[in-house]
């Protein structure tokens, strides 16, 4: 769904980064210009200083001459000290000059400046590679959990425990390559998804229920369930113990690896957990004075609550905020000791209810500058052991309990029944526990039901009565079972799938590696900027090493970046290549935003694309807007820009209302105005506003043309309000300036312009 608006970005983002690139020659050729005559551009350096801390004495009142004196006194000093440090460590090199000093700063800039939009820009590329690959990832995950079935159920059979080495086994058998347990004294044969023998481990189950975990990951509600007989091992699958850790620690290991390996998404989780006791429903993370809640008041119970949109919730159920795996192993732990457990004759410590854990599962991510969040539920429920009460001898309480884990397992089957069935019915209201479970046990739900059986041959009714209640769950008994041939022909698919799966997800993986690896160059920028700007460095500006990864992106190797953006575009589909029309839209959207930057009189701008090929093609790197044809003799804010020395004399009378003034008529001016700005500022942000009236055809520099608006033949009354943003940034000097233009035209050929100013502190990458 996403595909194509990503396309739209990573298109926009690729032109950004080509124009970026392009720009270097130019850039490089004026940095040549600038190492030809360092002597003039010092000296150029020094005037512009003098004469913006001059002409600030009339801008700000409590700015007097003696501040302005401490000022150049500082700057004096700096450039001495500068200097000495230069010369200390060029030696004969020369290089302690200060205006060599400058410009070297100057270029040191720049280059951070296209080094850090050429990262921007892979970050980009990869971060939108690694979306659609993830979302192939998810689409073949889902696949494969729809063809092994959205309810699915796995039999694991106990080992003997050390005590029970006497007891008679083997009514079980299985036939080795497929998933039945036959139980040789009734002749029936049982199949399942999957069958874990005694022989298996902690291990092999995970590998099985992991997918599971995964689509939980992707937004689906998914339920797991531990089924059986007491003492079968559920609680020894779900939670395990220290050495052979279950299927709860492992989930939320594995939630939270997920969680960090993927950086595009956010993920945050919490936790609840809460046991169905005697048909009631208990907090197991809140503290009680009594361990055990057999005694519970009804008061104390919760209750499920629907929304309109079906969704269930539990009132005043206590949701825990999850940060790591092991904060979460400890909240399972705490909630576990809670749980109702007694001895019983078939188990020493037998839950004696329900225990279901809940992690809620918040997604969020961000697409087109909108940001999406989607939220899911994991359930992890270790069901209470289905026993036959008159085998297990239960009088008072222990009967009590019995009955209604009885009961509630009964109505779970019956859901789940149904939902096989695709009844138009479900039971869900028969207990408690399927009433918690309504949203996440149906169509859109994944479920997972392993079922534990006894090796024992006493245990035998027991484990038919387990092993019926599977095969009614799977939908066995609907005759759905498919032939080996077609099960075969299944399996291939699946592996397939897999196959595809696994190439994703490598391909995920080292593109995700590659964004780390961008974001830790990123940081590094920022630390070297931080540290450029803090003045650190003793060593000499042209002389400083920039880190060696960094070369790797720098904008000289155009090659790199540029194989990458190929090897992306060349994995995307034909079909979602841009269109004609989406080329348009594409050409019309690059126009609006920012997209390259070109440097001008030692100042780094930021415009528009198409006046920045303009500004390319001219020799002169003028930024003259593209309708305006104005000769540098005639037109002072060219002039400015070509740097007439005429012009630089008068700028020392400016004022910010002249400046704004100059800004409207001409993007060129902008420049030179947020550069004198940006001095008068005085390290504060500030905001300034103008407004003038002007002929209509300096209008059409900006945004209307002159035939179209003739063509347009609007009523001369009609107002019409147009904005256009213009970003400038002048990074030697550390400043932002970001200049917005309101043209409202009130006839056909008077226009007014309101133009504001703001200059912020310095954007540090
Ligand atoms: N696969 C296994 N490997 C080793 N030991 C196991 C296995 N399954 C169960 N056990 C052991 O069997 C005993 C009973 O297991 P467990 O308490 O998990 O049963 P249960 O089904 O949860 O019982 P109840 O329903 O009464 O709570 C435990 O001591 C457990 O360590």
């Amino acid at each position: 769904m996403f595909l194509s608006s990503d396309l739209k970005v990573l298109d926009c983002e690729l032109a950004m980064k080509m124009t970026s690139y392009d720009d270097n020659d130019v850039d490089d050729d004026e940095e040549d210009d600038d190492a030809e005559d360092p002597e003039d551009d010092a000296e150029e350096e020094r005037t512009c200083l003098a004469e913006a801390i001059d002409s600030l004495l009339d801008v700000k009142p409590e700015l007097t001459p003696a501040w302005a004196e401490s000022v150049r006194q500082i700057l004096r000093s700096t450039d001495m000290s500068s200097s000495a440090s230069s010369s200390s460590s060029s030696g004969s090199s020369g290089s302690a000059d200060p205006a060599s000093h400058t410009s070297a700063w100057r270029r040191h800039d720049q280059h951070h400046d296209k080094v850090v939009a050429g990262l921007e820009g892979e970050l980009l590329v990869l971060k939108t590679a690694l979306r659609v690959s993830n979302s192939h990832r998810c689409q073949i995950l889902s696949r494969v959990l729809d063809l092994k079935g959205n309810i699915r159920v796995f039999c694991r059979v106990r080992p003997l425990l050390s005590n029970e080495r006497n007891a008679r086994v083997g009514h079980l058998t299985t036939t080795p390559g497929t998933d039945t347990i036959k139980v040789v004294s009734c002749r029936k044969d049982f199949q399942f998804d999957k069958v874990f023998l005694p022989s298996s481990v902690q291990d092999d189950v995970f590998l099985e229920v992991e997918p599971i975990i995964r689509s939980a990951l992707d937004g689906h509600n998914v339920c797991i369930f531990a089924y059986g007989q007491t003492g079968t091992g559920k609680t020894f699958t779900m939670e395990g113990n220290k050495d052979q850790p279950g299927v709860v620690p492992r989930t939320l290991q594995r939630l939270f690896e997920e969680a960090c390996f993927d950086n595009t998404v956010s993920y945050t989780f919490s936790l609840s957990m809460l046991e169905v006791y005697k048909g009631r429903l208990h907090d197991l993370l809140v503290c009680h004075s009594s361990t055990q809640c057999t005694d519970y008041p009804a008061s104390k119970c919760l209750s499920i609550q629907m929304a309109s949109d079906g969704c269930i919730d539990v009132d005043n159920l206590t949701e825990m905020p999850i940060l790591d795996a092991k904060e979460a192993g400890n909240l399972y732990q705490q909630g576990s000791q809670s749980r109702s457990t007694s001895c019983t004759n078939a188990n020493e410590t037998s839950s004696r209810s329900h225990c279901l854990l809940r992690i809620t599962i918040t997604c969020t991510y961000v697409l087109e500058n909108h940001k999406f969040a989607t939220t899911s539920k994991l359930w992890l429920v270790d069901l209470g052991g289905s026993e036959r009460l008159s085998k297990t001898n239960a009088r008072g309480i222990t009967l009590e309990e019995g009955k209604a884990i009885n009961v509630s397992l009964s109505a779970l089957g019956d859901v789940i029944s149904a939902l096989q069935r695709k009844q138009p019915h479900v039971p869900y209201r028969n207990s408690k526990l399927t009433q918690l479970l309504r949203d996440s046990l149906g169509a859109q739900s994944k479920t997972l039901m392993l079922v534990h059986v006894s090796p024992k041959v006493k245990d035998i009714r027991e484990t038919v009565c387990s092993l019926s209640f599977a095969s009614r769950a799977r939908g066995t008994h609907l005759g759905c079972e498919i032939s080996q041939k077609r099960k075969r022909e299944k399996a291939a698919v699946i592996a397939e799938l897999y196959r595809l799966m696994n190439i994703h997800n490598d391909e995920c993986q080292s593109l995700r590696a590659s964004i780390k690896t961008i974001e830790a160059l990123m940081e590094e920028r920022k630390v070297l900027l931080s540290q450029t700007i803090q003045g650190n460095s003793d060593q000499p500006v042209g002389s400083r090493n920039l880190p060696v990864q960094a070369s790797f992106f720098t904008p000289s190797s155009k090659t790199c970046p540029q194989t990458l953006v190929d090897s992306l575009k060349a994995s995307i589909p034909r079909f979602m290549s841009p269109t004609a029309s989406s080329r348009h839209k594409q050409r019309h959207f690059e126009q609006q935003q920012i997209v390259g930057s070109q440097s001008h009189l030692g100042y780094t701008v930021l415009k528009t694309g198409q006046l920045l090929k303009r500004a390319r093609n001219s020799k002169n790197g003028n930024l003259k807007s593209p309708k305006t044809v104005l000769k540098p003799a005639n037109n002072p804010h060219t002039a400015i820009s070509l740097q007439d020395p005429e012009i630089q004399k008068k700028k020392s009378s400016w004022t910010p209302s002249m400046m704004i003034e100059e800004m409207i008529k001409e993007p060129a001016a902008a420049l030179e105005a947020s550069k004198l700005e940006d001095s008068l500022s005085g390290g504060q942000d500030s905001h300034f506003e103008g407004e003038i009236s002007i002929e209509k055809d300096v209008v059409d520099t900006d945004r209307l043309s002159t035939n179209d608006w003739n063509k347009r033949q609007r009523p001369k009354r009609m107002e019409k309000m147009e904005k256009s943003s213009r970003y400038l940034s002048s990074y030697p000097s550390g400043r932002m300036c970001r200049v917005q233009r309101k043209v409202a035209v009130g006839c056909r050929r008077k226009v007014t312009v309101k133009c504001s100013m703001t200059v912020t502190k310095r954007i540090l990458y």
